[in-house]
């Protein structure tokens, strides 16, 4: 292959997306050495919506679907060749004209517990404040601690931690993944076991998009795909697609191989005050993943009721 065009990587802005965007790229040199080249590759800042407005909850303003947005137009447009996403962030239907040809092998996929005052979510005070703009982890922290109080909370890693320090809050989460790729990881008070706090669906993969047709790029992104994540956060997806998932439900969903051949999947819908919980889970071969979680998504849609999903008004 002699072609010399320069394919643009494209990535929100902010550090935990231009360190995801650094690592595709190392990863691309890494599979095609001659990409190292001066020109070949290029990373280029798509700024989103989601990143602009900090101040409403994620949840009032579209969904996850901001996230993403800006960085499809701007493959549409032609802008760019590949894309780089957290998955937890992409909507579970993907554009026509886009595809999704790789996942990198998943990082820690739970989440984080950072507190100045308590080891753990039990020994939080009584009534304590838990920040996040999470509807996932606010409700089942409220499912498991009812005297707990969640408010909104944004913004980015840093400025999280900040308010935290200075006492708007008594703990926040985060994932592990993004305070591993930040190296932050020590920042964390202790990681919550998935059995404690479920991921969201796709919690720690990266996926990286390309123009549908655009062969060559599709072709090197192809050999960065890691299988078993990319089986395990098709799983989740499939799960999430059967209860119509969104930031505007309480959602977790964690597929994982327990040996070569076979998966475990668990699901997880609580309503947004955190009562209701509704857990189920699924066993079997790797091949079956898919109609797995499907299933299991379809159990817990036929369970829960219209007051677990927050109907947008605006
Ligand atoms: N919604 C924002 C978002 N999307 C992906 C991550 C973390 C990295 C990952 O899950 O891969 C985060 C921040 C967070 O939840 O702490």
């Amino acid at each position: 292959m002699t072609t010399h065009r320069t394919i643009r990587i494209g990535t929100r802005g902010s550090p935990l997306a231009m360190a995801q965007a650094h690592e595709v790229r190392d990863r691309l040199i890494a599979a095609h050495p001659d990409l190292a080249e001066p020109g070949r590759l290029e990373i280029i800042d798509v700024k989103t919506t989601g990143d602009k407005i900090l101040d409403r909850p994620l949840s009032e303003i579209g969904g996850k679907a901001l996230f993403t947005k800006e960085l499809d137009d701007a493959m549409l447009r032609g802008d760019i060749e590949i894309a780089v996403h957290s998955m937890k962030d992409v909507e579970t239907n993907i554009l026509d004209g886009i595809v999704l040809p790789a996942l990198l092998p998943r990082e820690d996929v739970r989440d984080a517990f950072m507190c100045l005052t308590a080891k753990s979510i039990a020994e939080l005070k009584e009534g304590a404040v838990v920040g996040t703009a999470s509807l996932r982890r606010g409700a089942q922290i409220k499912a498991r601690r009812p005297d707990i109080q969640v408010v909104n909370f944004r913004g980015n890693v840093q400025s999280r931690l900040r308010k935290l320090h200075e006492g708007q809050v008594d703990a926040t989460m985060l994932a592990m993944a993004g305070l591993n790729r930040l190296g932050m990881a020590e920042k964390a008070t202790a990681a919550l076991e998935p059995t404690e706090m479920l991921p969201a669906v796709g919690q720690g993969a990266i996926g990286i998009t390309c123009r549908a047709g655009d062969s060559e790029s599709i072709a090197l992104v192809e050999a960065l795909n890691h299988q078993e994540t990319y089986t395990c956060v098709t799983a989740e997806r499939a799960f999430l697609r059967r209860l119509d998932g969104s930031c505007r439900t309480p959602i977790g969903g964690w597929c994982r191989f327990t040996g070569p051949d076979t998966i475990r999947f668990d699901g997880l819908v609580v309503r947004p005050d955190g009562t209701g919980l509704l857990e189920t889970f699924r066993e079997g071969p790797v091949s079956e993943a898919h109609a797995l979680a499907d299933d299991a998504g379809k159990e817990l849609k036929a369970h829960c009721g219209p007051e677990y999903f927050i109907m947008s008004t605006e």
